[in-house]
């Protein structure tokens, strides 16, 4: 391997137990709420065809102007227990909310600049709000924290020179006052989620992302950063010089989710998902084709399939309120996931060969084998092939309890027969009890 000092200083999953919680959620929820959402993805009556909390890149819209939206920002009716309540009973068992996006404003009052909530009319503590109403729901908080930031004076995409430099060592340790800030106010905090670190000023900092990293675990042990925060000296991001993982879980999965197991490297990992084709930010119009409750719920069941977890975004509008067809989702993946959910919490990649009615999961550390379907075959017999080293001993619909019968077929394949006559209308899960064979 090639001599690293700010290479990768772990090999293989994190085994504690944070991590044992944060590889069991299945589902979580992103948020992300700024100035931009007062913009809604549009200026001037045109509309933006980029993602929405990215407008202030936007060639129509002055910098100068986008920087006092500070001065409008008054969600008065936000209510954060009201959204803490709406995402318990979607199910989800973590969230990731923006506390500082791309445009460095801070939804929390820190002392280290004045472009902050307090500079709003609204003035209260988002950041505080949002913590403790999730936190009493039972929702694990991790804050998103974007590492560009397009207001501060040094911020600087590359260093090309001496005051470069310089600059950039002010804004490395305004980054880090930041972080400590945050983490010192919200100590329920379980974990870190960075953005913007894709130029080159921070590829070239290395050695200070692997400092950064360690000293915020040295504040908060049992802290949980993804792979998006670290560089190492060669400038490689998530995975080191020597392909190995930087952060407890890859962070790579945006708007994608990975194929097969194989993609995911044996790393834990989350995939975050909008709604919309693009897009994070509340924007009026949305982009392209619209996810169904369907296809979220098959995303989730694909993600924990292969080992992940998989993230919801929603965008709050301005005033704090939800889009109708936010609400419509999360209400329906609640429902189904208040009959299903057995097979998505604390479940892994079951190992057996992908069939195309649906995903595996296996409930970890236990003989049970899930079977979520999503396309029931016209002959009404599910096929199955365990790996050689279980069979299965019953098979029975999680819903209602009833068994199915099982037909045995060659090379260890089985035939899970539906009930005739039954028609499924939704996805549904079968629980496979499975014995390890000796
Ligand atoms: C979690 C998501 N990451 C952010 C981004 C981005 C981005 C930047 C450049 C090219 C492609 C994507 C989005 O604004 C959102 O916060």
């Amino acid at each position: 391997p090639i001599p690293l000092q700010h290479g990768a200083h772990r090999t293989g999953k994190r085994m504690d137990a944070d991590m044992a919680k944060w590889r069991g959620y299945g589902l979580g929820q992103f948020i992300h709420w700024g100035l931009y959402s007062i913009l809604e993805g549009k200026y001037k009556g045109k509309y933006y065809n980029g993602a929405a909390e990215w407008i202030r890149s936007w060639k129509e819209v002055p910098n100068a102007e986008y920087d006092v939206l500070n001065k409008q920002f008054n969600p008065a009716t936000f209510n954060a227990t009201a959204w803490a309540k709406m995402a318990k009973q979607m199910g989800v068992k973590y969230l990731t909310f923006t506390t500082k996006h791309h445009d460095g404003f801070c939804l929390w009052p820190s002392k280290y600049t004045d472009y902050t909530i307090e500079s709003s009319p609204y003035k209260k503590d988002i950041v505080k709000e949002v913590v403790d109403a999730y936190t009493k729901e039972g929702i694990d908080v991790y804050l998103y924290f974007s590492i560009m930031d397009w207001h501060h004076p040094d911020w600087r995409y590359d260093l090309k020179t001496k005051e470069d430099s310089i600059a950039f060592d002010r804004f490395k340790l305004f980054t880090k006052n930041q972080l400590t800030e945050l983490l010192q106010r919200y100590p329920q905090t379980k974990g870190l989620w960075f953005d913007g670190t894709w130029d080159n000023s921070w590829k070239k900092s290395g050695a200070f992302t692997d400092s950064l990293e360690q000293y915020l675990k040295s504040l908060v042990p049992g802290l949980i950063i993804g792979s998006r925060l670290r560089a190492d000296e060669k400038g490689n991001r998530h995975v080191d010089a020597n392909g190995v993982l930087m952060g407890d879980y890859e962070q790579g999965w945006e708007r994608k989710i990975p194929k097969t197991y194989a993609d995911v490297h044996g790393n834990d990992w989350d995939c975050v998902m909008t709604i919309p084709e693009n897009g994070w930010g509340y924007a009026e119009k949305w982009m392209g084709h619209w996810k169904t409750t369907n296809e979220l719920i098959e995303m989730t069941a694909q993600c924990v399939s292969l080992g992940g977890n998989f993230v919801v975004n929603f965008g709050p509008k301005a005033d704090g309120s939800f889009r109708k067809e936010e609400i419509a989702n999360a209400k329906e993946i609640g429902e189904w996931m208040k009959i299903n959910s057995d097979a998505i919490y604390n479940c892994e990649y079951a190992g057996w060969e992908k069939q195309d009615w649906g995903y595996y999961t296996k409930k970890r550390g236990e003989d049970k084998v899930y079977m979520i379907v999503f396309n029931v075959p016209l002959s009404g017999s599910l096929k199955i092939k365990p790996s050689a080293n279980y069979v299965v001993e019953k098979a029975t619909l999680l819903e209602g309890k009833q068994q199915l019968s099982t037909e045995k077929l060659d090379y260890g394949a089985s035939f899970i027969q539906l009930p005739k006559g039954k028609t499924f209308v939704k996805p549904f899960v079968i629980v496979l009890d499975i014995k390890p064979v000796k």
